[in-house]
């Protein structure tokens, strides 16, 4: 076909398409005026997720899942952003992998509100002066964020959602290679690229700082003192820095989950995942009896973390995930079971178990 004639025929395809994202909208709000006349919340995670695995399911053409579900995640987020005065507060400042998380989840239309540390995201949120907040969890080359894990512990907010977002590090610099004597970075960052560092900056200062993106500012602000940062390629466009080397963490495949939180948890979608936090007495045994009531309700169990529980030496808070909604019959058994071998046992959260990166 010439190529007069396949433009043709995008241009009348774009104006198909225009027209049902249209009516998609027009839809999206008349479900938004029944939710608001029924005092429900606007925005419903686990039915986007639903969504999107049918969608991703269903396609048969050349596009990827990948592009499926950010394609969608716009639609979403557009018709969303109509309904509702959506807030979200995320770990900033703007460019940090937490904010790049937040619009995968959230797309471009919603607000965004960059906070100084977790725990202002996690207040923002409890004030409902943001919507819902995005804080990182773990990350599989580092571990868990130990920072977000001891907020949940007093926090009145549920987990909703998970994202799950692979994370590349880069070398960025104004300077040569050379003349580079400082690094910046977040010190979740220094740990993904350990041996990196060592085999290529072994003399180099480390300056820990509170995110990537004022790693890439202290950078250019320093750049005459030999200064650099490691961090992802948004830190690097902001501040006008050239990427000198990419993906330099020692896995290649480093990902980082982060978690959403708001005063809801999520409805099942039969594919879920279930957080909860426990703490029992020092006794011999009382770990292996609260394990135990995962077993005998065959539940898989797929983490599990541990952190001082800041009110006595040497007691312990576990953190756990397991696979189900606690709307499922054998979940809400084992958490009824588990409460008996525990002295604090908390609940904070079932949502989708997304898998894409
Ligand atoms: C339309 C709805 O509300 C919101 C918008 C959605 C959409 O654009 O498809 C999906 C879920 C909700 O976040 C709904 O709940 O069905």
């Amino acid at each position: 076909m010439p190529l007069d004639d396949i433009r043709k025929k995008i241009d009348s395809i774009d104006t198909q398409l225009l027209d049902l994202l249209s009516q998609r909208a027009e839809c999206v709000h008349i479900v938004g005026e029944i939710k608001k006349q029924e005092g429900l919340q606007i925005y419903a995670p686990e039915r986007e997720e639903s969504l999107l695995r049918k969608l991703v399911e269903k396609n048969q053409g050349r596009l990827p899942e990948k592009s499926i579900r950010a394609i969608y995640r716009e639609i979403m987020s557009a018709a969303l952003a109509l309904e509702d005065d959506l807030k979200i507060a995320y770990l900033g400042p703007e460019g940090t992998w937490t904010h790049q998380a937040a619009i995968k989840k959230f797309g471009h239309s919603v607000e965004y509100l960059p906070q100084a540390n977790f725990a202002e995201v996690f207040d923002q949120v409890a004030r409902r002066k943001a919507s819902y907040g995005v804080v990182p969890i773990e990350n599989s080359t580092e571990g868990a964020v130990s920072h977000t894990l001891d907020l949940f512990v007093d926090s009145p907010l549920r987990i909703c959602a998970q994202i799950l977002l692979r994370i590349e590090n880069g070398l960025m610099a104004s300077i040569p290679r050379e003349e580079i004597k400082t690094l910046y970075s977040h010190p979740q960052v220094f740990g993904q690229c350990r041996n990196w560092i060592l085999q290529n900056f072994p003399k180099a200062d480390l300056v820990e700082v509170s995110s990537t993106t004022k790693a890439a500012k202290l950078a250019k602000e320093n750049a005459h003192q030999g200064a650099a940062a490691l961090g992802g390629p948004l830190a690097a466009e902001m501040y006008d820095l050239h990427m000198m080397e990419e993906c330099i963490q020692d896995r290649a495949t480093n990902t980082t989950r982060f978690l959403v939180i708001g005063e809801k948890t999520c409805p099942p979608t039969g594919n879920d995942r279930t957080s909860i936090l426990f703490s029992m007495k020092d006794q011999p045994g009382s770990l292996v009896k609260a394990l135990t009531s995962f077993e005998s309700c065959a539940i898989n169990m797929s983490k599990i973390e541990s952190r001082p529980s800041k009110q006595r030496d040497w007691e312990y808070i576990f953190y756990v995930d397991l696979a189900g909604h606690c709307e499922d019959e054998n979940v809400a058994a084992a958490l009824d079971e588990l409460s008996r071998h525990c002295s604090l046992v908390k609940l904070l959260g079932s949502y989708p178990d997304v898998t894409d990166i």
